[in-house]
């Protein structure tokens, strides 16, 4: 990580990682939350045990087929960029994996997006996680099996950048303002790629429930 204090150190039934402070924002990063081991198996697990999808979403009044595949899995149903998602229910794999993400995180989840980056030429654009559904000042809680692949936040103003390598078995957890200030993106890359799982656990407010 670059250009920024690290604040605190936070210790997580000896899964060490810790609370970092950034202009306008607030990360957990734990880069071996998670055994190589143990994020292997989680890895075959979820690669075999979701309903991988490859959806399409409106952008500029078009349909696009995202470059990834996805699954949303959980509670409830989430809507981003016109696109509803049905949740698929939780495997067991994913709650043991919700459980653990919600002891670093101080917060419960009720719901998941899992993405597979099957290659280097899937990505995710800067974007911020910001629905009203996510509430005020959300916290995300992000993990990654199999590939390392590069994960960029940006400031939306002062445009600073700030990269982390998440690799297998990393926990990289999004508070305070990030979703407000900051974007982040998982880059296409030409450097032959694994594929690469990561599961974005959320607390989704049921619709009928905002203003
Ligand atoms: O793959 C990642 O690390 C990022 C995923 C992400 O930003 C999202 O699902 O909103
Ligand atoms: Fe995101």
């Amino acid at each position: 990580m670059n250009g920024t204090d690290n604040v605190g150190l936070f210790e997580s039934a000896g899964k060490t990682g810790e609370w970092i402070t950034i202009p306008q924002g607030r990360l957990y990063w734990a880069p071996h939350y998670f055994s190589a081991q143990q994020a292997d198996d989680y890895f075959k697990h979820l690669l075999n045990e979701l309903n991988w999808r490859q959806q399409s979403i409106r952008m500029f009044g078009r349909q696009v087929l995202q470059p990834r595949l996805q699954a949303w899995c959980g509670d409830v149903q989430y809507t981003y960029s016109g696109l509803t998602m049905k949740p698929e229910p939780w495997t067991p794999t994913l709650l043991a994996i919700k459980a653990a993400c919600e002891q670093a995180a101080g917060v419960s989840f009720n719901s998941v997006l899992a993405n597979l980056y099957r290659h280097g030429q899937d990505y995710m654009g800067f974007h911020q996680d910001n629905e009203k559904e996510l509430g005020y000042q959300p916290v995300i809680a992000s993990v990654s099996f199999g590939e390392q692949r590069r994960f960029v936040l940006k400031h939306i103003e002062t445009k600073q950048k700030i990269e982390f390598a998440l690799h297998s078995g990393s926990l990289l957890i999004m508070a305070g303002e990030t979703q407000t200030c900051w974007s982040h993106s998982v880059p296409k890359t030409q450097k032959p790629m694994q594929p690469r799982i990561n599961l974005t656990f959320r607390q989704i407010m049921p619709t009928d429930n905002i203003g």
